[in-house]
């Protein structure tokens, strides 16, 4: 069967400018996809495609194989990265609502958003209106509006952002859970530490344009490891002078030492037996945020 979600060269401009340049990706039944990028590189954009909300000028969005229609609407959940839902309607009133128009019955959009609101330990929330809450709350209800429907497909622009760490954490094991239920997820993020825990692949644009793609995992293996964890029981001295040592970072329980080759690790390792105890050596991969600020930092430099 046909992934969920395909973009082949999907093309958005608006007048002279390119909002989105061929960009291709596939989400697969049970995945979150990330979608990263620098502000205004084209995250939202391409989601509002997927959407519906606005059509690209060249390529093709599909789902499960076929072009956009009226059904598959019901089949996609949306939490816009500004708040879309209304201040002084009652939350159940509305969120019941939305689910409706996305095929529900009554009764199974009134029994979905107390599953929600329960989950969430807000029951009370159902008689209130979203003007009521804090701005982290909207936010919950706004993510409540966007999975009460059971979407197939969920599009989450920054669902994480403005919310204290411990709705954070609820947000993401609820995003887990709905990944490991089947439902296809693309994801767009500022926080890199979000995307190496969730994606598995990913996509980074970079005014408008791919720049790097793939399977996380795969691609921070493509990237040389360039910096050395070491713990000791004593101090070590002259590592600054190993060849291949860019920079010696002392750390609380050890050093953090950037390198530009393997040679220096090794060197690094062999020195520090010599002279200590060593309780800890790793040669670290990159983090996202390394390769992030690599890929995108060069090509706008
Ligand atoms: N309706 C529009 N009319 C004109 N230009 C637009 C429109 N929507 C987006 N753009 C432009 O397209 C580019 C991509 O914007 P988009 O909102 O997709 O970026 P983004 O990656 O979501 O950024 P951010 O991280 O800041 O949310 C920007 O330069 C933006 O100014």
């Amino acid at each position: 069967m046909a992934n969920p979600l395909i973009l082949e060269q999907v093309v958005k401009e608006f007048g002279e400018k390119t909002a989105v340049s061929e960009i291709s990706l596939q989400v697969e039944k049970g995945e979150i996809y990330g979608l990263l990028g620098a502000n205004g590189a084209g995250k939202t954009t391409t989601m509002r495609m997927v959407l519906g909300l606005i059509y690209p000028d060249r390529g093709q969005i599909l789902y499960h194989g076929k072009p956009f229609g009226d059904e598959l609407q019901r089949g996609m959940g949306y939490l816009p990265e500004e708040r879309g839902l209304y201040p002084k309607v009652k939350i159940s009133e509305q969120i019941k609502y939305l689910a409706r128009l996305r095929g529900m019955s009554a009764s199974d959009a009134d029994k979905s958003l107390r599953y929600w609101l329960d989950r969430f330990e807000v029951p009370e929330y159902y008689d209130k209106k979203i003007e009521e809450l804090s701005k982290g709350n909207q936010q919950k209800m706004g993510f409540i509006a966007a999975v009460v429907h059971k979407p197939e497909i969920l599009i989450l622009d920054e669902a994480f952002s403005g919310l204290d760490p411990v709705n954070v954490e609820l947000l993401k094991e609820t995003v887990i859970e709905l990944r490991n239920a089947g439902t296809s997820i693309l994801f767009s993020t500022h926080r890199m530490e979000h995307v190496e825990e969730l994606c598995r692949n990913i996509t980074i644009l970079d005014r408008s344009k791919t720049v790097l793609q793939g399977n996380l995992r795969e691609i921070k293996k493509r990237y040389p490891r360039e910096e050395v964890i070491l713990h000791t029981t004593s101090e070590v001295n002259g590592l600054e002078q190993i060849e291949g040592v860019k920079a010696v970072e002392r750390k609380e329980r050890g050093y953090k030492i950037s390198i530009s080759n393997v040679a220096a690790a090794k060197e690094i390792l062999r020195k520090a037996m010599d002279e200590s105890e060593v309780e800890h050596f790793e040669i670290m991969e990159p983090t996202l945020n390394q390769i992030f600020i690599k890929e995108v930092g060069e090509s706008n430099e």
